[in-house]
């Protein structure tokens, strides 16, 4: 192993929080949901989106339901404030949204951030600047005091501005880096920003708590919330947000808990599309709290369509086993996973009552527009039930119970011989290839059929052994009745041990489907198949193909 020295790396120190209450907490409401995709999203990307992607962007979002869009950093670059300008001047902001623009505490991007803003309605300007130790340092070469005054000479030029503003104006505030920065500090100059802004009840103050690096686990960030809740002056008038991102892959936790420790508002983005590891998911998020029973506020009712136009517009692929919306995340290959989902979906299908209770599956599929289609997939890993759920859900055939073992092991003897996974048709064929036209020994040919006060008759032709056979049968049902119409000439005793049956396909198409099960002396149990328009004949040839699987 690579050696590395010696105090390179150090433990992030523990928050002083004692009586900390979020343990306790539950979260019982979405937040409020702010979309950076716009801006953080973008300005990760390899190639930013052009005006077409944005719009489309935009759209998606609006059709999700944000109503806080952070559309962009409009005095970074034209793109930016064409954007902008673009959604004003079309009248493409609902009145129900608030955009929000992001700019640094510098005159000449305020300015023309403003410019960009000419005409919204209701417009959340974002201020940051970084507080934490290293970018003072580091960046900055500034003192914290002289961090503070940067701040107060933003918000005092966005009070300048929104002056000369058509429109409302609401100031969130980000000591970025906060993860980086001591709490004193970071609550001292957000105090010192609402002050100099102004809070009071009808002039609340977006004081955003950056984990711009994810540099902690989750409940550290948990307790940094907590402990700036209860510091920040006139809290009731501070909406607290969260902005994690996902260094250590633990955002979605850290927000979670940022929730029950007060914070009221999140900004992420969809598929965690951010800078490095990207921002938090907020489909995962939402869709979290769907699975509480919470409404989450947004509609991810059809995830298909959000991976298409965001993978789309950011150019980047979709992890297959991404949370809800990855192509994999409601598939089972193996074996008892498939079992137990069969019998849960059937059990769910059954009951009155709506909880969801299929195991393996912690959300409904057909909630965020997935359909059960793909749950099951079949490789070597997967079992007897895996195979009957595919022959039933993409086939129509109602397997009996007693069937499955003897087809699952068919199954996997192929998937065994390919080593890769199998088609649905391949497993079909297998099928086929067992139950289907197994003439081996004897083979049916005919039948005709009366009845006459509860006893059935037959004339029954057939060929054996390559010799033409006709015979007369009578019995308690059709069945019986040609059972004992063959056994005249056929030289294997058999009894039947279990019959089924079930029609398959549209009406236009329907078709009856047999499953017969025999035993004699020889054989314990065997099953055979057959289809036919008519149900009895479909029985007759199950019957058939028994036999000749077991006799021949
Ligand atoms: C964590 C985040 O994601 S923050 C958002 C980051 N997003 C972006 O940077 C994308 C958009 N940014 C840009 O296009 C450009 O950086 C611009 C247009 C905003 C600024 O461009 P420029 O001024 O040409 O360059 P640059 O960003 O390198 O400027 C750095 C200067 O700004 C200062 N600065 C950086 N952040 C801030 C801030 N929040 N407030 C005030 N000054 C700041 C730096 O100290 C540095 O000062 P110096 O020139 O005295 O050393
Ligand atoms: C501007 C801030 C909120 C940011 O993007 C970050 O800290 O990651």
């Amino acid at each position: 192993m690579k050696h590395i020295p010696n105090g390179k790396y150090k433990p992030y120190p523990k928050i002083d929080l004692p009586d900390r209450t979020w343990p306790d907490n539950t979260i019982t409401k979405a937040p409020r949901w702010c979309s950076v995709d716009l801006r953080d999203g973008n300005q990760a990307l390899i190639n930013p989106m052009d005006m077409n992607k944005k719009l489309e962007l935009f759209a998606l979002l609006l059709k999700l339901g944000f109503k806080e869009i952070e559309v962009g950093f409009p005095s970074a670059s034209k793109i930016e404030h064409d954007f902008l300008r673009k959604l004003v001047d079309d009248n493409l902001i609902p009145d129900d949204v608030t955009v929000q623009v992001l700019v640094q505490a510098r005159e000449h991007l305020i300015a023309k951030t403003f410019k960009a803003l000419r005409g919204v309605k209701k417009a959340t300007v974002h201020l940051y600047n970084s507080t934490s130790i290293a970018q003072r340092k580091i960046v900055f070469s500034k003192t914290q005091e002289e961090i503070i005054q940067l701040a107060l000479d933003g918000v005092d030029l966005v009070k300048k501005y929104e002056a000369d503003h058509d429109g409302k104006i609401f100031l969130e505030y980000s000591p970025e880096s906060f993860t980086g920065t001591e709490l004193e500090f970071a609550a001292r100059i957000s105090n010192e920003v609402t002050a100099r802004w102004g809070i009071a009840d009808d002039r609340q103050v977006i004081i955003n708590l950056p984990a711009t690096v994810e540099m902690a686990t989750p409940n550290i960030y948990a307790d940094q919330v907590e402990w700036m809740s209860r510091h920040l002056d006139n809290r009731k008038n501070v909406i607290i947000s969260t902005h994690t991102h996902n260094d250590r892959g633990t955002s979605i936790a850290a927000t979670e808990l940022a929730l029950l420790a007060g914070a009221d508002r999140v900004e992420g983005t969809l598929l965690s599309n951010g800078e490095r590891t990207g921002n938090v998911d907020i489909i995962t998020l939402a869709l979290n709290m769907t699975t509480q029973g919470i409404e989450s506020g947004l509609d991810f009712s059809d995830v298909n369509e959000v991976v298409e136009v965001v993978e789309k517009v950011t150019e980047l692929p979709t992890h297959p086993r991404h949370p809800y919306v990855g192509e994999l995340v409601y598939t089972a290959f193996s074996g008892s996973h498939q079992d137990a989902i069969n019998k849960g979906l059937a059990y769910q299908q059954a009951k009155e009552d709506p909880f969801w209770e299929v195991p393996y599956l912690p959300i409904d599929p057909a909630d965020v527009g997935r359909t059960y289609e793909s749950i099951i997939r079949i490789n070597s890993q997967s079992g007897k039930g895996g195979v009957a759920y595919i022959l039933e859900k993409n086939y129509g055939y109602q397997l009996p119970k007693a069937m499955h073992p003897e087809i699952g092991r068919a199954v996997q003897a192929l998937s065994d011989e390919k080593g890769r996974e199998l088609e649905p048709e391949e497993i079909l064929q297998v099928f086929k290839d067992t139950y289907f036209n197994i003439n081996e020994h004897i083979s049916f040919k005919d039948v005709s059929l009366t009845s006459d006060n509860g006893t059935s008759k037959c004339v029954l032709t057939y060929s054996y052994n390559g010799k033409e056979v006709t015979s007369e049968g009578e019995g308690n049902g059709p069945i019986d009745a040609c059972k004992n119409a063959l056994m005249k000439e056929y030289n294997h005793d058999f009894t039947i041990k279990s019959y089924s049956e079930h029609s398959c396909g549209d009406k236009s198409t329907a078709k009856a489907v047999a499953y017969i099960e025999i035993q004699s002396k020889e054989v314990l149990s065997c099953f055979g198949v057959g289809a036919d328009n008519d149900i009895t004949v479909a029985s007759i040839k199950a019957m058939f193909c028994a036999l000749n699987r077991a006799f021949s």
